[in-house]
C-alpha cells in the first residue's frame, strides 16, 4: 500500500525474465512501492534443449500487472507509463491474426542452433557476423533461433514469407500483447534487445539485409527498430485493458542494459555486474564501439529518445543462479535457494571441488559450445557442503574472468563491482566475488534494478524525470564487501579453476 513516504504518481516496471515475470511500482525516488511475481515452467525437451510456453508468460506478465496495482492500492490514473525488460535473445514466433505462438519459445541457453551456427561460421565467416553485430557466432543469439523455428516447423517459412508471421524476443511479444494484440498491437522492438538478435547492424543500428539473407530470416517478419525510452503505444483491450487502458507503453530494454541504467552506470566506464539464472556484466563505452578480443561482446547499451546510442561491452555468463536451481531441483541437495549459503558455510574451503557449469557450451570468455560441465578434484574427502562452496565459487570466477577480460578490452581497471539480482542476496558469495575479483563489491538499496532501469526510462519518455542527473541522485549504498584474500591464495585458486575450466572442452564432438 502506499504512504505518504510514497506519494504518487508512480511508474510501473515488468521485468519479463528467466524464471519469472514480475511487475514493480515505484515512486519519483525509485523507491518500490509493491511488487507482483509469478514463475514459470522451464521446458527441457531433450538435453541442451530449453523452451518457454509464450501464452503462459503473456498470462503471467497479466496477472502481475494486475496484481503489483492492486498490491500498491492505485489507480489508472496514478501511473503516468509503464515500461519493459525482458530476458533478451528468447525467441517467440506468433500469427499475427490469431495472436497464438507457432512453437514454445526458444530460449536463450537453448544449444539447438550450434551445428546451424558452425555452418554460418564455415560458409560467411565468424568476422562478417562480430563486425556488424558485435557478436560471435554462437547459439545464444536469437536470429539462427528463428532459422531454427523456420527449417523445423511445417509451413512455417512459407508463412513468414507471406507476411503472416511475427518474430520478437520478449520485449516485442509482451509490447504487442499490451498494446492490442491482434487489433493493432505495435510489432516493435528497441535497440538493446535488436542487438542480441545478429541481425542488427551495430553501425546503422537497423536490420542488416545481407545477414537477414545469410542466416535465413525473411525480413517481412520483423518487428521495427525504435529507441529504448519512447511511447510505443498505450495499453488497449485484454484484462489490462479494462484495468489500466490507455496508459503509455514508455520504455523496452533488454534486462542487462535495463540493469546498466537502473545502476545508473551513465558514464563511460561503469560497470555493472546482475547475478540471476545467469550472470551478465556490462560496461558502458559511451559513443564508441569497442571491438572485443578478449570473448566479450559489442552490444547496445541504451538509446533515450533521439539521443545518440550509448554502447557497451558486456560478458555473459550463462550458467550461475541456475546452478544453484540445479543444485536443489535436479540434485536435490538444498530445498530452497537461499539454504546453498549455509551449506556452504557449514565448511572451510572446497575441499578440493571445482565446479565448471557449462550446460549450455561456455559463454565469454570462451564461446564454446563444445564445452559441457565437469566437477574437477574429486575424492572421497568431497561432501555435499564442499560442492556447494564450489557451485558458489564457480559464479565468483566466471566474473574474475569477464573482469580481466573487460579491463584488456576497454583499458579501464575495475575500482568497485556494482552488484544486483537474486544472487546478491547471499553473503558468503558477495564476499568471495570480492576476494576472486580482488575489488570492492557494492550492492545498491534497490537490488532489483533491472525493473528499476525500465522504469527510469518511461519516466523519462513521459517526462516523470527530467534527466539522468535526477536518477543519479536515487542511487544509494546498501552493502559493501572488501577482498580479504592473499594474493597467493587467489592466484593459487584461479589456476586451479583455469584447469577446471580446460577440462570442460571439447566433450562434443563435431557432429554431435
Ligand atoms: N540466496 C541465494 N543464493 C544463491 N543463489 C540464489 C539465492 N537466492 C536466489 N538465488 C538464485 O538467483 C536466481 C534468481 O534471481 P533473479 O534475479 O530473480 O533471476 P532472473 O531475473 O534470472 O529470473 C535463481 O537462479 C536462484 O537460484
Ligand atoms: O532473465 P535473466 O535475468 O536470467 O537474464 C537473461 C539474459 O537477458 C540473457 O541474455
Amino acid at each position: 500500500m502506499t504512504d505518504a513516504h510514497t506519494a504518487g504518481p508512480f511508474i510501473a516496471a515488468i521485468d519479463q525474465g528467466t524464471t519469472s515475470s514480475r511487475c514493480i511500482v515505484f515512486d519519483r525516488d525509485g523507491r518500490i512501492v509493491a511488487v507482483d511475481q509469478k514463475e514459470h515452467e522451464q521446458i527441457f525437451p531433450k538435453p541442451g534443449w530449453v523452451e518457454h510456453n509464450a501464452t503462459e508468460i503473456w498470462t503471467n506478465v497479466e496477472e502481475v500487472v494486475a496484481g503489483a496495482v492492486e498490491k500498491a492500492g492505485i489507480t489508472r490514473d496514478d501511473i503516468k507509463a509503464i515500461g519493459i525488460t525482458n530476458q533478451r535473445e528468447t525467441t517467440v514466433v506468433w500469427d499475427k491474426n490469431t495472436g497464438e505462438p507457432v512453437h514454445n519459445a526458444i530460449v536463450w541457453q537453448d544449444t539447438r542452433t550450434d551445428a546451424l551456427c558452425r555452418e554460418l561460421g564455415r560458409n560467411v565467416g565468424q568476422d562478417r557476423f562480430r563486425r556488424e553485430t558485435g557478436l560471435p557466432l554462437a547459439s545464444y543469439f536469437a536470429g539462427p533461433k528463428a532459422r531454427w523455428l523456420l527449417d523445423n516447423v511445417d509451413g512455417l517459412r512459407e508463412r513468414a514469407e507471406a507476411g503472416d508471421l511475427l518474430f520478437g524476443t520478449m520485449d516485442t511479444w509482451v509490447i504487442w500483447n499490451l498494446t492490442g494484440g491482434v487489433n493493432g498491437g505495435k510489432h516493435v522492438t528497441d535497440v538493446t534487445n535488436a542487438s542480441r538478435t545478429m541481425l542488427m547492424n551495430l553501425h546503422t543500428m537497423e536490420w542488416d539485409p545481407r545477414i537477414c539473407e545469410s542466416i535465413g530470416v525473411p525480413m517481412e517478419m520483423l518487428p521495427e527498430i525504435r529507441s529504448s525510452a519512447e511511447v510505443y503505444g498505450e495499453i488497449t483491450g485484454g484484462k489490462l485493458g479494462d484495468l489500466l487502458g490507455g496508459i503509455p507503453v514508455a520504455s523496452a530494454l533488454g534486462d542487462q542494459q535495463a540493469a546498466l541504467f537502473g545502476q545508473t552506470c551513465f558514464s563511460e566506464g561503469e560497470t555493472k555486474s546482475t547475478y540471476g539464472t545467469g550472470t551478465f556484466m556490462v560496461m558502458n563505452t559511451g559513443d564508441k564501439i569497442i571491438n572485443s578480443y578478449s570473448g566479450l561482446l559489442t552490444t547496445v547499451g541504451y538509446k533515450i529518445g533521439d539521443q545518440d546510442t550509448v554502447y557497451a561491452l558486456e560478458g555473459s555468463i550463462a550458467v550461475t543462479g541456475s546452478l544453484v536451481q540445479w543444485m536443489r531441483d535436479q540434485m536435490g541437495l538444498i530445498s530452497t535457494a537461499a539454504e546453498i549459503e549455509t551449506l556452504a558455510l557449514s565448511v572451510e574451503d572446497n575441499g578440493g571441488a571445482y565446479f565448471v557449469p557449462a550446460f549450455s557450451g561456455l559463454f565469454a570468455p570462451y564461446w564454446r559450445s563444445d564445452a559441457r560441465g565437469v566437477i574437477a578434484g574429486l575424492t572421497r574427502y568431497v561432501t555435499k557442503a564442499h560442492l556447494a562452496r564450489a557451485v558458489l565459487e564457480a559464479t565468483a570466477w566466471q566474473t574474475r574472468e569477464i573482469a580481466d577480460a573487460m579491463t584488456k578490452d576497454s583499458g579501464v581497471e575495475l575500482s568497485a563491482l556494482k552488484v544486483d539480482g537474486g544472487m546478491t542476496s547471499n553473503n558468503l558469495l558477495m564476499q568471495t566475488l570480492a576476494d576472486f575479483v580482488d575489488a570492492p563489491v557494492v550492492r545498491p538499496m534497490v537490488a532489483e534494478t533491472t525493473c528499476l532501469g525500465a522504469a527510469y526510462a518511461a519516466g523519462l519518455a513521459v517526462g516523470f524525470w527530467n534527466s539522468t542527473d535526477d536518477l543519479r541522485a536515487n542511487w544509494r549504498r546498501a552493502a559493501e564487501w572488501t577482498p580479504r584474500m592473499d594474493a597467493e591464495t587467489r592466484d593459487r585458486e584461479y589456476k586451479s579453476w583455469l584447469k577446471a575450466v580446460e577440462r570442460t572442452m571439447g566433450w562434443l564432438e563435431d557432429e554431435e
